[in-house]
């Protein structure tokens, strides 16, 4: 079976219990309160901006010259999501552009989990730690749309994540995973998971922070 299969298998219970989350489940209805929202969004920004570092990052360290191609092209869109937060989100939503954005807890922990397991851990571990970040929204991008509301206030941003552009990243990002753990020992294979885990967990947290207003 290869990694990546092995991998989602692990967070499984993970992953269902985010599906059963209220900030999931009003985004998908469209009744969720636009005060949560707003928390998410500019939260999302400042993790954009830091994850499209890591990602470059992780490129650099490639030796191979398309897997760092393909990596500064993800650090590139993930900058380009975050500008489009900024130019249209923001107003939509209610933000002030130009405010400055604390990051709060579980971004911050996120954020930077991701930037020293890229600096001091193997590639093969980085790899593994920011591959939720993509499989896990557009599975949750793909759930959504399935029971698509009529006149959902938060449609564009659930459009993003279902998209077939999204979806060619998230392969390329898995294919890596896949090769980096072919090509690498039991016990780098057993650290990748553990990194698969702990990020989805994360990813789990930055929904609930949005939720229950996590600050410092
Ligand atoms: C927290 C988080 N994880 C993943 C994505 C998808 O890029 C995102 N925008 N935000």
């Amino acid at each position: 079976m290869k990694w990546t299969n092995q991998a989602w298998e692990k967070i499984q219970p993970i992953y269902d219990s985010i599906l059963q989350m209220p900030f999931i489940q009003e985004l998908q209805n469209g009744t969720l309160a636009l005060d949560k929202f707003q928390f998410y969004m500019q939260q999302d920004s400042k993790y954009l901006e830091h994850y499209g570092r890591a990602l470059a990052a992780l490129g650099a360290k490639a030796k191979d010259n398309q897997m760092a191609l393909d990596f500064f092209e993800f650090g590139k869109n993930a900058l380009i999501v975050e500008s489009a937060l900024h130019a249209s989100y923001f107003e939509e939503f209610g933000l002030q552009p130009h405010a400055e954005i604390p990051m709060e807890p579980v971004c911050h922990h996120y954020v930077h989990y991701l930037k020293s397991t890229v600096a001091y851990d193997p590639i093969e571990v980085a790899v593994a730690a920011i591959l939720p970040c993509f499989w896990i929204y557009q599975e949750v991008g793909n759930y959504i749309l399935q029971k698509e509301t009529a006149n959902n206030p938060y449609q564009k941003w659930i459009d993003t994540y279902s998209s077939e552009e999204f979806a060619e990243g998230v392969r390329k990002a898995q294919y890596y995973a896949d090769l980096m753990a072919d090509n690498t020992t039991e016990a780098l294979r057993k650290q990748m998971f553990e990194a698969f885990v702990k990020a989805s967990q994360l990813e789990f947290q930055f929904w609930n922070a949005a939720y229950t207003n996590r600050i410092w």
